[in-house]
């Protein structure tokens, strides 16, 4: 089996509760979204990228391997649409159960595994082996002008549900722009917590993430991503303040840009 892969690098994590890490990045191109701020447009299609094999992206992820290496993240494009390919790779790559980044003896390596995914295709989410971080976006209506369906953001919350009774850590991603409005987060906010509460009730030992754990609402983050580049943030900090008092309300949140644009690194 081959599949498009648009590029492969490594990289400082640069989005999210991952932020900072040492990753490398796997983009696959083809996206089952087209959404109107998509900043790597390239990858939306499965025309772009060159066809590769798992054993060749794992020879040269195995040829991007430094000493501070923390996880491969799957990213695109939408990564999902690999499903299959992603666990025949990470089955490859990987020691299951060991704590060791470099296993002399086998050749694997042994590093954690990232999806970032746009949240849409919970069947597949669930098919996936070995996941130690889910980056999940939650898309706005007038973010997908010209395709929204309701049923995206009922994905969403499939994708959320399934992660939560797997008991997987991840958080959600919602990316913002100065046009956002206070209404459709506050929307938003609400329905996630009442997602989040629900499982409470059913499960009260699941604790994904260890975050505050004396309250019910605060354990599964929502990133609040400002849109770059953040030149259009400027003086509009009380705005930032706003968007995350209206989450805040219900889930616990952090507003996090992207700081691969401020280091000018892939
Ligand atoms: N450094 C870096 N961090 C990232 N986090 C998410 C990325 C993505 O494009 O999915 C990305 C990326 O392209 N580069
Ligand atoms: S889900 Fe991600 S890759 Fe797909 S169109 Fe939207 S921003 Fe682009």
């Amino acid at each position: 089996m081959k599949v498009p892969i648009v590029e492969i690098f490594s990289s400082f994590q640069g989005e999210g509760l991952w932020i900072g890490r040492r990753q490398i990045f796997v983009r696959f191109a083809g996206c089952n979204l087209s959404c109107d701020y998509c900043d790597i447009a390239s990858s939306q299609s499965t025309d772009s990228g060159i066809l590769m094999s798992v054993d060749e992206v794992v020879e040269k992820i195995k040829g991007l391997k430094t000493s501070d290496l923390h996880s491969i993240s799957f990213t695109g494009g939408e990564p999902l649409l690999y499903a299959e390919f992603i666990n025949e790779m990470v089955n490859k790559l990987t020691d299951a159960g060991t704590d060791k980044i470099y296993n002399t003896k086998s050749n694997k390596i042994d590093v954690k595994i990232m999806i970032e995914t746009n949240g849409t295709l919970p069947d597949l989410l669930a098919n996936i082996d070995k996941i130690d971080c889910v980056s999940l976006d939650i898309k706005l209506k007038e973010q997908i002008s010209q395709n929204w369906k309701d049923e995206i953001f009922e994905n969403e919350l499939m994708s959320i549900k399934s992660l939560i009774k797997l008991k997987k850590r991840f958080y959600c991603k919602l990316v913002v722009f100065p046009s956002t409005e206070l209404a459709t987060l506050e929307k938003i906010g609400k329905e996630l917590s009442n997602v989040f509460n629900l499982y409470n009730t059913i499960d009260k030992d699941i604790n994904i993430n260890n975050y505050n754990k004396n309250n019910h609402n605060t354990r599964i983050p929502i990133v609040i991503q400002p849109v770059s580049p953040v030149d259009q943030w400027k003086n509009q900090s009380n705005l930032l303040f706003k968007f995350s008092e209206t989450i805040g309300q219900y889930v616990e949140v952090l507003t996090i840009p992207q700081i691969h644009r401020f280091l000018n690194i892939e």
